[in-house]
């Protein structure tokens, strides 16, 4: 890992087990109380060894404090919604640099597609026919494991199967992932942006690390707040791996920047966000025409534009 790209630092996490409704409940209470680049949610997900998704099923949230938070103003915060366990649950330390080092080193690599991401410790994994992307994520999102981003990159491949992009945007990039595999395919610049300055940091890192260091056109910004991003039917296709609440508050934008026929990716939004994230899209004129589900997460292909075509059956 590159001397620089993670700062040695100490985060405080608060780990809460709670069910699916109010872990969903926190992440968008987070979402709108916390500055992001001071505060992430690293995980949500079903506990282990729980295989059935519902609204009761037992789900791990763990929140990352960049600085050590005010305890009790955190858990007045979050008492309403996970009721006393947040009075007993202790604040934990972790060094960040040895978390991500160690968490790393056990990856695999994640093969969707044509696409094949690996760490360092994988180079030799790659075949002669393959994308192969080479992910450092540091402290960003974004190394192909999560349902979201597996459930993106295979929708990509599908998509490519079909046209090739001339135009292309990423919104909340994360480490990249999504929009370095497509620029490798397309051999053309994607315009990719993230909320957080760290992952734009972590982005550009990995374009050089994949020999690709003019294959993003990067910018720090919330949502499409960018004049990279803010054009209107300029992009043919649009990825956005965000939480449902954003990606709601985020269809007028991402309608305006679409351009006709254009595709749109969404994912980040649990099964049970699905309709309501649709039909915020289909307000704007924006279908949806297929979807998966990986780990409880779906991933969304809509197309702008035409008549609202028949949905197929999930995978
Ligand atoms: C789930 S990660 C997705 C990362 C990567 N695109 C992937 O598919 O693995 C979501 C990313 O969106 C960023 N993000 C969250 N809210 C955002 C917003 N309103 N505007 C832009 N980026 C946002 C986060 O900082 C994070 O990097």
């Amino acid at each position: 890992m590159r001397e620089g790209l993670l700062p040695a630092t100490v985060a405080t996490v608060l780990e809460l087990s709670t069910s699916g409704e109010k872990a969903r409940a926190l992440t968008e209470l987070l979402g709108e109380i916390f500055d992001p680049t001071e505060t992430a949610i690293s995980a949500f997900e079903l506990e282990e060894g729980v295989t059935t998704l519902s609204l009761n099923a037992p789900w791990k949230v763990e929140i990352y404090f960049a600085n050590h938070p005010d305890e009790e103003a955190v858990r007045d915060l979050l008492r309403p919604i996970v009721g006393d366990a947040v009075d007993t649950t202790p604040f934990t330390t972790v060094n960040t640099r040895d978390w991500v080092a160690t968490s790393l080193e056990g990856l695999k690599p994640v093969r969707a597609g044509r696409v094949i991401v690996h760490g360092a410790h994988d180079r030799d994994v790659v075949r002669v026919n393959d994308v192969a992307i080479e992910i450092e994520a540091a402290l960003a999102f974004g190394t192909g494991h999560h349902g979201t981003t597996s459930g993106c990159l295979m929708a990509l491949d599908a998509a490519l199967k079909k046209r090739r992009p001339r135009h292309a945007l990423d919104v909340g990039t994360g480490t990249g992932i999504l929009a370095l595999a497509l620029a490798k395919q397309i051999k053309r610049k994607v315009v990719a942006g993230d909320i957080d300055a760290v992952a734009v940091e972590v982005s550009a890192h990995n374009a050089r690390l994949n020999h690709a260091p003019n294959a993003l056109d990067l910018y720090v910004a919330p949502g499409l707040r960018h004049a990279k991003a803010n054009r209107p039917g300029r992009f043919d296709l649009v990825f956005a791996n965000i939480l449902a609440g954003p990606l709601r508050q985020l269809a007028p934008s991402i309608a305006r920047v679409l351009s006709r026929d254009g595709t749109l990716i969404l994912s980040g939004l649990l099964a049970m966000d699905v309709a309501g994230v649709a039909s915020a899209y289909r307000h704007h004129g924006i279908y949806l025409v297929s979807q998966s589900l990986r780990e409880g997460w779906a991933t969304l292909v809509m197309k702008k534009g035409g008549a609202a075509p028949r949905l197929r059956r999930p995978a």
